[in-house]
């Protein structure tokens, strides 16, 4: 049997929230066996943005990234979140390395073509370097990715942190037993977006259709569950989404919202 590998996202709202990420943070540190952190920081990266005067659009969940907006991000999440991410962990005596995906080659992308929409600098993925992740992680150090990849043209190009994660888990997944979990600021997915208790606690594609339809799914919960679906047809073990402050009990499978394939 393949050894085991937590890829683990965490969100911007857990990031902007210093307590609450120091809490995470707490657990993901002593999660026994070998683990990933990507990460994502779209709030912060908006606050930043504003603060120097530059307007965020985005259009489905994607931060339509001019140059400026690149330099912003680029700043944010490869310096401001990643480092004080792995700073924290490294208190934690977690020995944490802070990458882009441009770092180590480790996750190439493509500058997303113009259609009805100018994304500006946003990379679709094409190629996550295996082997390299797997070599920093043999070398018992922990990975804790930003949003950022890089272009064949020498670019930096923003990537949405859910798709990073899924693509990591994907790519891992040929030679590791992987289990993808995102967390987020709610319990899981709910079945009533007013009720914080209300935690669907398993979620196959046939369902997800019925909420996404009815309104119940909406917003950035959808892309996030279409790379959740697309990890496990594409090899991943198991896919969770959980409330940071329960990634204890959800590696358990007892929180949180378990994805199924079928
Ligand atoms: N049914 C649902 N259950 C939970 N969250 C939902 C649901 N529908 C929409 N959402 C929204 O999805 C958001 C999570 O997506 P996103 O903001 O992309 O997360 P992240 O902070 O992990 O990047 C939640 O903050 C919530 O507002
Ligand atoms: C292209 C694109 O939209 N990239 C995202 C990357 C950050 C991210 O995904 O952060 P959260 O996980 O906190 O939402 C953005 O700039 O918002």
């Amino acid at each position: 049997m393949s050894e085991s590998l937590y890829v683990i996202k965490i969100g911007g709202n857990v990031i902007d929230n210093p307590d609450a990420c120091s809490r995470f943070l707490a657990v993901f540190a002593k999660l026994p066996g070998m683990k990933i952190l990507v990460h994502g920081g779209g709030k912060v990266a908006t606050q930043i943005a504003a603060r120097l005067q530059i307007e965020t659009q985005m259009v489905d969940g994607r931060r339509i990234t001019d140059k400026p907006m690149l330099d912003v991000v680029t700043m944010v999440y490869g310096g401001l979140v990643n480092k004080n991410l792995v700073a924290a962990l490294q208190s934690l005596g977690c020995n944490a390395i802070g990458l882009t995906g441009a770092d180590g080659g480790i996750i190439r992308s493509a500058k997303r073509p113009v259609k009805t929409i100018d994304y500006g600098f946003v990379g679709d993925i094409e190629e996550v370097n295996d082997n390299q992740i797997a070599s920093i992680l043999n070398s018992n150090l922990i990975p804790v990715i930003a949003p950022l990849t890089y272009s064949n043209e020498g670019s930096l190009l923003n990537t949405n942190a859910d798709t990073m994660a899924s693509a990591v888990a994907v790519a891992m997944a040929g030679s590791f037993d992987v289990k993808l979990i995102y967390c987020f600021e709610k319990k899981g997915v709910l079945s009533d977006p007013d009720n914080d208790e209300a935690v669907i606690s398993s979620l196959i594609p046939a369902t997800y259709a019925e909420y996404k339809a009815s309104g119940v799914i909406n917003k950035g919960m959808i892309p996030k569950l279409d790379n959740a679906f697309l990890a496990l047809e594409k090899g991943v073990a198991s896919v969770i989404i959980c409330h940071a402050d329960d990634l204890g009990e959800a590696v358990f499978g007892a929180a949180g919202t378990v994805i199924y394939n079928a």
